[in-house]
């Protein structure tokens, strides 16, 4: 138990970093179970995975990815949807069978059957092997946002003013940010049998020190359950690490 801690001297090196330990994971388990994540930062992972399959060193063809999340309302087409930039930042440059690939439908005629349809397929493989995290400023996974209570399986949930506004910077026209978002639940994440999460910038420093510091688990801190998850490694560069006790 304990959330190992690896603090790295920038973006650059958490994304290498990142990188390597999915590969490895890959290495181990041709037929790995990936859970993904989007948002800004594991952008540079994906590069880094690319670069690595194009150089030989890591073969996707049995692997399995189950996404996080995605918005409701937005089309795969949608350029601010989580369908076209897991596309564009990484399937396509690599050789994943599509059937192999699995991201919540945020148009699907039935919301509520798509999340119970998610669960199911994620079921079939048992659980997640490996499950990348990053990290809302107000301590969300996924889009588990803060609250009284948190769902342990695939649920719809309406994002936070916080949320929408951090991830607004995606999209050209801030109200444009949808209101409600499919996800995966606490109960799926902390079901991965191994949890890697990636922070990087000062932006993040101060839930990262929170988080971390937690001697309780909380629903107002989503991310601290992962303190009682058995194999949570933290890949942290330098400015989201400065307000560690201990660090700097
Ligand atoms: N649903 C995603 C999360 O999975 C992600 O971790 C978070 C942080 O994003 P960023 O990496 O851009 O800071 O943003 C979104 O809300």
């Amino acid at each position: 138990m304990g959330v190992k801690v690896i603090v790295v001297k920038d973006y650059a090196e958490l994304s290498k970093k990142a990188a390597l330990f999915v590969v490895e994971e890959i290495t181990k388990k041709p037929d790995l179970v990936l859970g993904l994540a989007t948002g800004n930062t594991p952008l540079g992972m994906y590069q880094e995975l690319v670069r690595l399959f194009q150089k030989g060193k890591v073969d996707f063809s049995k692997v399995v990815t189950f996404n996080l999340d995605e918005y409701v309302g937005l089309s795969p087409e949608d350029k601010n949807s989580y369908h076209y930039y897991m596309f564009e930042n990484f399937f396509k440059h690599i050789n994943i069978p599509p059937e192999n690939i699995h991201i919540p439908n945020g148009i699907a005629d039935d919301i509520e059957e798509e999340c119970r349809s998610y669960d199911e397929e994620i079921l079939k493989y048992e659980r997640i092997d490996l499950q990348i995290l990053g990290i809302g400023i107000n301590g969300h996974i996924g889009f588990n946002e803060p609250g009284d209570e948190l769902i342990t399986s695939t649920h719809v949930t309406e994002l936070s003013e916080e949320t929408r506004k951090a991830n607004s910077k995606f999209f050209e026209n801030p109200d444009e940010v949808p209101r409600f978002a499919i996800t995966m639940g606490l109960g799926t994440i902390m079901k991965a049998r191994k949890i890697l999460l990636l922070a990087s910038g000062r932006e993040k420093a101060k839930i990262i020190a929170e988080f971390l510091g937690e001697e309780s688990v909380s629903t107002k801190v989503p991310a601290s359950f992962l303190l009682i998850h058995p194999d949570v490694t933290c890949i942290i560069d330098e400015e989201a690490a400065q307000l560690i006790k201990g660090q700097g």
